[in-house]
């Protein structure tokens, strides 16, 4: 019967560009819109969302993905690795990189309303003070930290939970429309923060305030209160945003180019993603803007076929140069980190409910229900933020390494079961990396992946730095009462194996006193993948010589056109890309309605 009740999708495919309106015939062009917003990750969402309110603005936001609403994957937290290599995630790969024995790491990327926050590992976090104060003074002038903290508790909906009543609320949001909370926790996870405390890293009630970051506690999740995810597209694109007679979302249409006439941004090229073939222009109005918020891989590629970039870069692609912008793709940065699983004695750990459906059946109905319940876990659910005192990172007020850890043995991205598996996660994460590398166009083909050089390890501190995570991990691994925990066995040694289980789980049996520095370097070189944190390469800055934004967005020497997304990052965060995202969105979005007010006040 439900099918009499339901209403048409306020969402609009492709073909609805070709559909003639009243005012309009076919063969014009579309110019009915105030703005054109490319992605809808968090930062397109969140833009669509405030740039339509009051009903002021006609507002196209573009995505090449589909409905999250009909992707289950993406709503349940315990199931969010399950998106990964799916029609949900453009699915990248990097070049081989050579620090890391030639492999070429996955880079998985959402591909739906909501962008990568539909898929991603739900972990709320803001980042050190300490970064946002070094963008501010690296010359991103209104990005400190102060300006950005009224943006995080503007977002934020954050449901207190009884477990953690130790948390000042005044440095959260209650009334924005993205739920926070925490989700379900594991003992053996409580266990994991008593230990990191054994080797003296402090507990912390809450790692998002202006104290700063460094602690081990339980981390926050992006759930609302029923146990699901709260998504950039569940939190702002909902059903009466939807539908705003001034917001159009168009699914399915991948953005080719950006249109430039004179070094203005008059509008879009558009094309149906699964066929790959129509394009269809639409323009903007005049004193319109179009917005890039196609992230840290797509964002550069579009400004790279549309004539922006370094000028013999586009030479060598054959693509007209309109534009002289050195940094477009340049500056990439990311996270690595490096899953070390250790065995559990009997009744520690949630492997079994990957590896039996019977067994996770009693869960699924619990979630179902909306009575939370294990998976409402994200896995990620605890964490110790530290420094391993590496004196050549670049603000010591920030940590330079997090240990996450989870209550499930997590190998190649979750993708990799076997029924000896039993065990938990002990995951450094490095934070300040060095290196940096860049994203290119392969051909002027816009269907073609770009290359993806993050150049890891190139800045030989990282390595080192990694290396000292993993000795932290292993030794609060051994300290009470984690150990007595842990199904730890002896003579193991992490870079000799005879099977699939020992090359598992050999690393967790080690003491790190008696491994040597190179043998840990070993083994991290074939072991560590990213933790899903490009960022920086369109980033914030003074001029074209150092960046690709102005402070206000706008890109150097273009006009009405701006980028909104973590490329924007003049540096990478020592934590969790999102929430940062969404905060500089929606100060974004004060930035592009006061552009709009003044141009129209002019005319
Ligand atoms: C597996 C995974 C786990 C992660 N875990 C966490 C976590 O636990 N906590 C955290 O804070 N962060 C996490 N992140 C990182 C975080 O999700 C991203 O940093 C954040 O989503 C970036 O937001 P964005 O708006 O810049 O871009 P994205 O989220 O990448 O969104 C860009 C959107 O643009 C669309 N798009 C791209 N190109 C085009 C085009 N040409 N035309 C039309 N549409 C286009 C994409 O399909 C996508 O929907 C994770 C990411 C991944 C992939």
């Amino acid at each position: 019967m439900g099918f009499l009740f339901s209403k048409p999708s306020p969402l609009k495919p492709f073909s609805y560009l070709s559909t003639p309106t009243a005012s309009q015939s076919q063969t014009q062009p579309r110019e009915q819109y105030d703005i054109i917003l490319i992605g809808a990750g968090p930062a397109g969402c969140v833009l669509a969302n405030r740039l339509s309110e009051g009903g002021k603005w006609n507002v196209l936001l573009v995505e090449a993905g589909g409905d999250n609403e009909k992707e289950t994957f993406t709503k349940i937290p315990a199931t969010w690795a399950r998106n990964l290599w799916t029609g949900v995630d453009w699915q990248y790969y990097t070049t081989p990189q050579p620090n890391m024995s030639n492999r070429s790491l996955f880079w998985p990327r959402g591909k739906v309303l909501g962008g990568s926050s539909s898929i991603n590992a739900l972990i709320y976090h803001h980042g050190a003070p300490a970064d946002f104060e070094d963008w501010q003074r690296g010359g991103a002038e209104g990005w400190g930290y102060e300006e950005l903290a009224p943006y995080f508790k503007k977002s934020e909906h954050h449901t207190p939970h009884t477990a953690h009543s130790d948390i000042d609320l005044t440095h959260r949001g209650s009334t924005g429309p993205w739920h926070t909370s925490f989700s379900s926790s594991t003992p053996i996870m409580t266990s994991y923060i008593s230990s990191a405390q054994a080797i003296g890293i402090p507990y912390i009630p809450d790692f998002n305030t202006p104290q700063g970051t460094t602690g081990a506690a339980q981390l926050s999740t992006f759930v609302d209160p029923k146990g699901h995810r709260s998504s950039g597209a569940t939190a702002y694109l909902t059903p009466d945003v939807l539908a705003r007679e001034n917001l159009t979302v168009l699914t399915g249409t991948r953005c080719l180019r950006v249109l430039l006439r004179s070094g203005r941004a008059v509008g879009v090229e558009l094309a149906n993603e699964a066929e790959h073939s129509a394009v269809q222009t639409v323009y903007v109005r005049e004193g319109g803007e179009v917005v890039l918020c196609a992230g840290a891989i797509n964002t550069p590629q579009i400004l790279l076929l549309s004539g922006l970039g370094p000028r013999k870069h586009l030479e060598d692609v054959g693509v007209e140069c309109l534009g002289d912008l050195p940094q477009v793709g340049r500056n990439l940065q990311d996270h690595l980190q490096t899953c070390i699983p250790i065995r559990t004695k009997p009744g520690h750990s949630l492997d079994y409910l990957q590896l039996s459906p019977l067994r996770s059946l009693p869960s699924l109905v619990r979630w179902m229900l909306g009575w939370g319940g294990l998976l409402t876990g994200n896995g990620a659910e605890a964490a110790a933020f530290c420094r391993v005192d590496d004196p050549s990172n670049a603000h010591p007020g920030a940590p330079d390494i997090e240990i996450v850890a989870a209550p499930v043995s997590f190998v190649n991205h979750g993708r990799f079961k076997a029924p000896w598996m039993r065990g938990i996660t002990i995951d450094p994460y490095l934070l300040q990396p060095r290196s940096k590398g860049w994203v290119e166009l392969r051909s002027k083909d816009p269907w073609e992946y770009p290359i993806i050089e993050p150049n890891y390890f190139s800045d030989p501190s990282d390595l080192q730095c990694l290396v000292r995570g993993v000795r932290l991990s292993l030794r609060i691994a051994r300290a009470p009462p984690l150990v007595n925990s842990l199904d730890l066995r002896p003579g193991k040694h992490p870079n000799v194996y005879k099977d699939r289980e020992e090359e598992v789980y050999n690393m967790g049996d080690s003491r790190e006193e008696e491994l040597g520095d190179d043998e840990i370097a070993e083994w991290v070189r074939k072991n560590a993948e990213t933790i899903y944190h490009p960022c920086c390469t369109a980033r914030i800055g003074k001029s074209a010589e150092d960046s690709v934004v102005d402070t206000q967005l706008r890109v150097h020497g273009v006009d009405r056109l701006r980028i909104v997304d973590v490329s924007v990052f003049p540096r990478i965060v020592s934590g969790h890309t999102t929430a940062p995202v969404i905060a500089i969105a929606e100060k974004a979005a004060e930035i592009i309605r006061l552009a709009l007010t003044e141009r129209e006040a002019k005319d």
